[in-house]
């Protein structure tokens, strides 16, 4: 089916505006095809004119892309005061951009218009109007952000009003209406667009739409783009990951699923909400932004569960615990194990990681009681899933796989000279695999890292898949402040292979020691997923 909606996506226009963000044209080369296979109707590039890197962006953009779903649109602002369209020359670079669809911020809060363009309201309107004419008599369509829609509108709504009669009049396809400074609340959202619809007579076969781009600095960015839609708007705007300037803009992947998966509507083209997750992530890895884990619909917790009730109630049916299947998103379920846990949890979580554990209630309760006593003890098993995966192992099977036997460790840190002079650490490894005992040093910037070099080393001739291994990330946090340099110290290490992660928990009295440990469980998680066998 043909959507009936227009999904307008601003992340290379709006979304680069946010604290941080600097898109190359690159990047934007790159970002562009990934909302296309999303299938958002519109992909708005930048401003070119005004921003060197978006005129080459366009000009790239020509050339380049394929896009099967989108059209572009050129972004700029009406022409300035007293100036004709065709001559100002911000309005011809949004023609030579080539772009199908050109995008007009204009004024429509009287405020605005006298205050920050200093002009009057006639020629305000006069701006709006010509610019839009002159760009559909070249051929253009032409979207109208009215910018400061909501706050004019409240002001003086006969002037707000004026500015899309303007637009439309002079042959805008849609009109966009603002929540530019992002304050709104749905209901009035709700208010104001069905009091401004019927002002103006607008129906579903009106020539123009309505649309809505909605800034989230009331939190509402949403919920304010469902309830224009809802209202008779059937032009959204938004962007990936809700990136934008302040706290962001409406994040289009969330109105497009609670618009499509809770209301039946369609929005995208080519039913691209099911590849949403990796989308919203790919996109993520090009603009350097660690995803937000709590994303709704996307984020990696978005169906993560830790209590032990909502397991055991999952267990009968995810349906209880979960607003919509997961997979509707391209997400996944997952089960946190900690000390919420309960013996649903335990089995529900083993059955995700290839275990069933069904009707084995003594051994559940065995894992369940182990896992409460460590994580009292410092332990933490919702982000160390391959540390519980060796518990359970070997709860399991009764013994941890062996691949090696530690023999003993050391490490020594030293700085030779005075301050300021470099600290080195070394580590030696004694340990027995294969059959042989295999005694190793490594040196480090610290001893952690000399450690890992030295472990590595001592495995490598009986296990050479252990160079493919990295350590990724590695996070230490005293647990208990009060006893100083006394603490108890837990260590996290992230591991890859480069192609999948892994997550490790080790804790002690003494950093190396938990370390050693988060260390050594890493190796032997990462050789058992590598397909090896015990040497
Ligand atoms: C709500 C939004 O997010 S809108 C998009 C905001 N994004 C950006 O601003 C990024 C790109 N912007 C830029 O590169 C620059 O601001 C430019 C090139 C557009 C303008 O730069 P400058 O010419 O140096 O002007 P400056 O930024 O100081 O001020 C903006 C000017 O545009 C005018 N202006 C603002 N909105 C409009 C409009 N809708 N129509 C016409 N003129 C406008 C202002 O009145 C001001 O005019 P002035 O130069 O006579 O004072
Ligand atoms: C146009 C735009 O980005 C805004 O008004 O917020």
């Amino acid at each position: 089916m043909n959507p009936t909606f227009d999904v307008y996506d601003t992340t290379l226009r709006d979304g680069a505006q946010q604290e941080g963000m600097n898109l190359t044209v690159a990047d934007k080369i790159a970002i562009a095809p990934l909302l296309d296979e999303l299938g958002v109707g519109f992909i708005e590039g930048g401003w070119p004119g005004a921003i060197p890197k978006d005129t080459d962006f366009f000009g790239r953009a020509a050339r380049e892309l394929n896009l099967k779903n989108a059209v572009l649109a050129a972004f700029g602002s009406t022409r300035r005061a007293d100036k004709r369209a065709g001559d100002d020359p911000q309005v011809r670079a949004l023609l030579d951009s080539q772009a199908p669809v050109v995008t007009l911020v204009a004024k429509s809060d009287v405020r605005h218009v006298e205050r920050a363009l200093r002009t009057t309201p006639d020629e305000n309107l006069a701006m709006i109007r010509d610019t839009v004419e002159f760009l559909t008599r070249e051929g253009r369509r032409v979207v109208l952000d009215a910018e400061h829609f909501f706050d004019g509108y409240r002001f003086d709504p006969a002037y707000t009003r004026s500015a899309v009669v303007a637009a439309v009049e002079a042959g805008a396809e849609v009109v966009t209406l603002c929540d530019t400074n992002g304050g709104m609340l749905p209901r009035q959202v709700t208010a104001i667009v069905t009091e401004l619809r019927e002002a103006l007579g607008h129906g579903e076969d009106s020539a123009y739409r309505l649309g809505m781009h909605a800034h989230n600095d009331s939190g509402c960015a949403v919920a304010n783009s469902i309830a224009a839609v809802e209202a008779g708007a059937t032009h959204v705007q938004g962007t990936l990951n809700g990136y934008g300037e302040r706290t962001g803009n409406a994040d289009l992947v969330a109105v497009v699923a609670n618009l499509e998966l809770k209301d039946g509507r369609t929005l995208l083209r080519g039913g691209g909400i099911a590849e949403a997750t990796r989308i919203a992530h790919a996109v993520s890895e090009i603009t350097n932004i660690s995803p937000y884990g709590r994303q709704p619909y996307v984020g990696a917790s978005a169906f993560a569960h830790k209590g032990g009730l909502h397991a055991s109630a999952i267990k009968v049916d995810p349906d209880l615990y979960q607003h919509i299947d997961p997979r509707a998103v391209g997400n996944d379920m997952r089960m946190l194990i900690s000390d919420m846990a309960g013996r649903a949890s335990i089995e529900l979580k083993g059955r995700e990681l290839g275990f069933d554990l069904t009707g084995q209630g003594e051994l559940l309760t065995r894992v369940t009681t182990r896992v409460k006593d460590l994580e009292a003890s410092g332990y933490t098993y919702d982000a160390a899933d391959a540390s519980f995966e060796l518990l359970l192992r070997e709860e399991i099977t009764g013994e941890r796989p062996a691949f090696f036997r530690v023999e003993s460790w050391r490490t020594i840190v030293e700085r030779a000279g005075s301050r300021g002079a470099e600290a080195t650490a070394e580590a030696t490894v004694k340990l027995h695999a294969g059959d042989e005992r295999h005694v190793s040093t490594g040196e480090g910037n610290g001893p952690v890292n000399a450690l890992d070099h030295a472990l590595r080393q001592a495995l490598t001739a009986v296990y050479p898949e252990i160079e493919e291994f990295q350590l990724i990330d590695f996070k230490v946090r005293i647990l208990d402040t009060d006893a100083g340099t006394d603490a108890t110290t837990r260590v996290l290490i992230e591991s890859t292979d480069g192609s999948t992660s892994w997550s490790t928990v080790g804790v002690g009295p003494n950093l190396i020691e938990a370390s050693w440990e988060a260390l050594t469980d890493s190796a032997i998680y990462g050789l058992i997923h590598a397909g090896v066998t015990p040497r």
